[in-house]
């Protein structure tokens, strides 16, 4: 990627005061203005962890043993995976101004940005509303628009559907896919809702046991079957089936790698003439 990072971790290790190894080891990872970079890995693996460091929460508000250097340009915002546990406002155009009026903001302005940001995740007619008395989708997507308040040039979210129903977590991401074309917002995910960060991303990163396994374009980043296997990674369903198609004779390889989606697939399928009843004789 050209030009320069808006955030880089340089060899960065950590290990919490109570851990008994590092939570992250020497990991190199650089983020570049308007990229959608998705994190994967199995429990424990340091996800989490990694966008605390990625934030700078990891060594300034934790205790343990930081190496290595971080650098950001801009501001940033996070969103952590349960929101409900840091609401505090008692209606959600409280709880989207409280952080705005900590940085010293004018009324007016913060009138401004709550109606901008409400309007930007889909939640306009919320404002008077208590942020605790909303389905799980609307409560991510409150704690969405408080950290796009102070207009962030990068968002970090900390599984952002882990706690949502298949429909609530269509909407997030789809909240985020518009923000990646409508605001040109670095976003760092992690997930282990992999059919959706096959669509969605930029690139993927897989990190196991604290260190980064995997950092490659989303495409190639899902031709790495036994890898992500190997991990216990959830294969997305187009990139299975496309697997089975090859390995039966009925789909020829393709050059550019395995399907992201399964409208993707499906117009390959037909490319090749396989449709209902088999393939076409030729
Ligand atoms: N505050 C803490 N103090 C000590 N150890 C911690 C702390 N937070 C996490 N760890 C340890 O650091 C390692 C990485 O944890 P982390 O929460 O980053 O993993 P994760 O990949 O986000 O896991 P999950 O998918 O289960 O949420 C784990 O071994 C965990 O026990």
């Amino acid at each position: 990627m050209n030009g320069k990072p808006l955030l880089r971790l340089d060899d960065v290790s950590w290990q919490y005061e109570s851990g008994r190894r590092p939570a992250l080891s020497n990991l190199t990872l650089s983020l570049y203005p308007g990229e959608v970079v998705g994190i994967v890995g199995p429990s424990a693996a340091g996800k989490t962890t990694l966008l605390l460091a990625l934030s700078g929460l990891i060594p300034s508000n934790y205790t343990g043993h930081f190496s290595g250097k971080r650098e950001v340009e801009g501001e940033l915002g996070i969103v952590f995976q349960d929101p409900e546990t840091q609401f505090i406002g008692l209606t959600v155009e409280e709880e989207i101004a409280f952080s705005l009026e900590n940085s010293g903001r004018p009324d007016e302005e913060i009138a401004q940005r709550i109606d901008e940001v409400l309007r930007l995740v889909g939640l306009e007619g919320f404002a008077p509303r208590s942020p605790f008395e909303l389905s799980g989708g609307e409560k991510q997507r409150v704690a969405i628009a408080s950290a796009l308040a102070h207009r962030p040039q990068i968002l970090l979210l900390d599984e952002p559907t882990s706690e949502l129903d298949p429909k609530g977590a269509k909407d997030v991401f789809h909240l985020l896919q518009r923000l990646k074309q409508e605001q040109e917002i670095a976003i760092v995910v992690s997930s282990h809702a992999t059919e959706e960060l096959a669509q969605f991303c930029d690139r993927v990163l897989l990190i196991a046991d604290g260190r980064i396994e995997l950092d490659l374009p989303t495409r190639p980043f899902f031709g790495e079957i036994e890898e992500l296997e190997r991990h216990g990674i959830l294969i997305p369903d187009a990139v299975l089936l496309y697997q089975e198609l090859c390995r039966a004779h009925l789909l020829q390889k393709r050059e550019e790698g395995v399907p992201l989606h399964v409208e993707e697939l499906a117009a390959w399928c037909r490319e090749e003439g396989i449709g209902p009843g088999g393939r076409k004789q030729t």
